[in-house]
């Protein structure tokens, strides 16, 4: 029986509030409006950033709320003028959405489009109803995905159709992690050969950024994490040497200055630490050193510096889903996977069911996953 243009109830992992597991529950979700799409999630990836805004930390956090942004899924139907995919199609939903009119997508300095940044941000769609209930309350929408339900309502200008012979269990992880350290390095910090570059944090984003910086043709990579059983994975994601902060007695910064005779051409902080993001800045080398932040930090923190550092020719910059357009470059980034290039099932640690998410969590928190992917 068709379920289009009729209200859809299925299960999802709901945050009724902040700090707590996540609860399976049987939700309603309703048909999509014009201009949106409904599509089944068939598995999602579990990010660092689901984690912090459940933690409380988001300033944006709203709830109760469906997270979840590292899905892949099916669409089930369409709302009226909806013209670039069709019930069928497989998808990938994009927390970044990428309208192509507003002066942001217009301008090839930036893939952050904000023409709904503001509901987005709000937990509700444009028109600012929700397409979630349970037990009779509405939940939030987060990041304009909610990818944590088998069902979810999102926009066109938030999605894109890509090639159906790539599994989406995998290439659900081109929804966040992969695309933003990847993209980190060869968008934003644009490595060059021969480069040195460091990386801060070797979960999932760091591990992409060491790909792209070996991609960029980097000569060393070196990757620091308080966790040293993180040294032998991250080793086949081309990171040539590891550094514990823990095995030293000095300031970090210190330690990788000596080591790279002044000072890294690229650092990445891939933790969400102000206290990183600092060292990070600080071990680049003067004159010409660049610092991206990736790291997402809690609300109320701050970063610091001497402007000396700056002054002296280091460049502190950030990014968002590794600067990619998102709808043009999501499904080139499903090709070059398709085509070897691009080796997204190294990241796939763990694979658990919706029952069992918040061990998803847990798996994360402990050290223990890369990404852990959600089946639905
Ligand atoms: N800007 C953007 O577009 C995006 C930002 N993010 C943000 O990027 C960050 C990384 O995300 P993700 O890879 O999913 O997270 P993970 O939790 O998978 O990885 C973080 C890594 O950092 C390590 N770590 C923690 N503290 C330190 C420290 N003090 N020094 C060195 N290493 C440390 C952790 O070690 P351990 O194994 O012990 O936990 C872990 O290996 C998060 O802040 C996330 O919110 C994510 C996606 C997009
Ligand atoms: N809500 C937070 C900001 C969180 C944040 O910086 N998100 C990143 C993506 S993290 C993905 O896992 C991002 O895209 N930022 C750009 C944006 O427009 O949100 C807060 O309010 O601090
Ligand atoms: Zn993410
Ligand atoms: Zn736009």
């Amino acid at each position: 029986m068709s379920t289009v243009g009729k209200v859809i109830k299925c299960l999802a992992a709901v945050a009724w509030e902040a700090g707590k597991p996540l609860s399976i529950e049987e939700i309603e979700v309703d048909p999509p409006k014009a201009g949106e799409v409904r599509v089944q999630i068939t598995a999602t990836g579990v990010c660092h950033t689901d984690a912090y805004t459940l933690s409380g930390k988001d300033p944006e956090g709203v709830f109760p709320v469906v997270l979840g942004h590292e899905g892949g899924g099916i669409v089930e139907s369409v709302g009226e003028g909806v013209t670039s995919v069709k019930p069928g199609d497989h998808v990938v939903p994009l927390y970044v959405p990428q309208c192509k009119t507003c002066k942001f997508c217009l301008n090839s300095k930036t893939n952050l489009c904000q023409k709904v940044r503001v509901t987005q941000g709000q937990g509700v769609m444009p028109d600012g109803t929700k397409r979630f209930r349970c037990k009779g309350q509405e939940l939030y929408h987060f990041m304009g995905c909610s990818t944590f339900s088998q069902y979810t309502v999102v926009l066109e200008i938030s999605i894109c159709k890509v090639n159906e012979a790539a599994p989406l269990d995998k290439v659900c992880l081109l929804g966040c992690g992969i695309p933003t350290g990847y993209g980190a390095a060869l968008n934003t910090a644009k490595v060059e050969p021969g480069s040195n570059c460091a990386i801060f944090g070797l979960g999932a984003v760091g591990l992409a950024v060491a790909l792209g910086c070996r991609a960029a043709g980097a000569k060393r990579v070196i990757g620091v994490d308080i966790n040293p059983a993180k040294f032998e994975v991250a080793k086949k994601f081309g990171v040539t040497e590891f550094v514990n902060p823990k095995d030293y007695d000095k300031p970090i910064q210190e330690v990788l200055v000596g080591l790279t005779d002044g000072g890294l051409d690229y650092t990445f902080e891939c933790i969400g630490n102000v206290s990183t993001m600092r060292s990070a800045l600080e071990a680049c080398h003067k004159g010409w050193g660049v610092s991206v932040i990736i790291g997402v930090a809690g609300a109320g923190e701050e970063i610091s510096t001497r402007p000396f550092q700056l002054v002296t020719g280091r460049t502190w910059k950030g990014t968002a889903f590794g600067g990619y357009k998102s709808r043009d470059s999501v499904p080139q980034l499903v090709d070059e996977y398709l085509s070897k290039k691009l080796p997204i099932d190294d990241f796939v640690t763990h694979n658990v069911s919706l029952k069992e998410i918040n061990e998803a969590f847990h798996l994360m928190h402990s050290g223990q996953s890369i990404r852990a992917v959600v089946h639905f």
